[in-house]
């Protein structure tokens, strides 16, 4: 069973004066287990949207989705997740401890257990040495750490973040990072939305894109890395062979010792005949590709 099972779900909205958006046109998709996927998009595409839909938080227009096995909306589904909003706002005069226990006592933890979680979750969130504190007095981060912490307390198999990165410094995004690392280790699924592609790429295995509304891309990091393949950086050594000989490639750059050409994929196995003919010393081979933030922006640059 997948962890989470989304078919044809639309949104309109209908504005001041009847005006309608259409914040999200028949999006199908599913996670399955362990897996850590994707939902990047820019601002406006729809990604809020969406994840208030499988929240139960709006209404889709039209469409359906599970969570495991049960619908949407459901406190059934509910209680199987673990749901980071957009911008996280907490009863701010109650400390991180007392919130998280606050939290473990809506989902019906035993005590032992919910001690033992909220401890561990607070020293997983470094949140340790704040936890007495009101909340009130927490830094941006913080608050943000609190957030992922309450997603984590009851231990849920899923995961929906709307934009867990977002408004944290680079210790604080790598500390997020590794969270969802860790989370897929333990076999958890993660829907996460982003406009960040090196989030991206750093920890997911799916990845899809939503442009207004619409989903453009679908696929693994993996592949959509490696059909990035331009072509290669070659480096060769300036003091061997004729490199008159390869004149027809495009020179990168070039000091005393080496100079590095750019071989196109469809052009290797010449460049290499060429310099083994001509007693060219290759010393460096690599891979030159297109990166996700490319590939993001090619997509995106499509659906305007
Ligand atoms: N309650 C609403 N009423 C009318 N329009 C709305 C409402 N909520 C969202 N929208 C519109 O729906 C579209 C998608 O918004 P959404 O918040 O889902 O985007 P997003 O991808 O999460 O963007 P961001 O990265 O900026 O948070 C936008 O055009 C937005 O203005």
């Amino acid at each position: 069973m997948n962890m989470l099972d989304i078919r044809g779900l639309s949104k309109t909205f209908i504005g001041k004066r009847r005006l309608r958006v259409e914040a999200l046109r028949d999006l199908t998709l599913s996670i399955a287990q362990g897996e850590i996927f994707g939902f990047l998009g820019p601002n406006g595409a729809g990604k809020s949207t969406t994840i208030k839909c499988l929240m139960g938080l709006i209404r889709p227009t039209v469409g359906t989705a599970t969570i495991m096995g049960e619908q949407i909306g459901s406190v059934a589904s509910r209680a199987k997740i673990g749901f980071l909003p957009e911008n996280p706002a907490f009863y701010d005069y109650l400390t991180a401890e007392e919130y998280l226990r606050f939290v473990g006592k809506t989902f019906k933890m035993p005590e032992a257990l919910l001690t033992r979680r909220t401890d561990e979750t607070l020293k997983q969130l470094e949140l340790w040495d704040a936890r007495k504190r009101p909340m009130r007095g927490y830094s941006k981060g913080m608050v943000q750490r609190v957030g992922l912490a309450q997603t984590m307390i009851h231990d849920p198999d899923l995961y929906i973040l709307d934009e867990p990165m977002s408004g944290l410094d680079p210790i604080g995004r790598a500390l997020v990072k590794d969270i969802i690392l860790d989370l897929k280790k333990r076999g958890k699924s993660v829907f996460f939305s982003t406009h960040i592609t090196d989030d991206v790429e750093k920890v997911c295995d799916r990845v899809g894109v939503i442009v207004k509304g619409q989903l453009e891309a679908l696929d693994s990091v993996e592949n959509i890395v490696r059909q990035g393949i331009e072509g290669y950086i070659v480096q060769t050594r300036l003091s061997r062979g004729n490199h008159e000989a390869l004149g027809g490639f495009s020179v990168v750059r070039t000091n005393e010792t080496f100079i590095e050409y750019f071989v196109p994929v469809a052009g290797f196995n010449e460049f290499m005949a060429l310099a083994g003919q001509h007693s060219v010393e290759v010393t460096l081979v690599e891979t030159k590709r297109k990166d996700l933030e490319s590939f993001f922006l090619e997509i995106v640059g499509k659906g305007k």
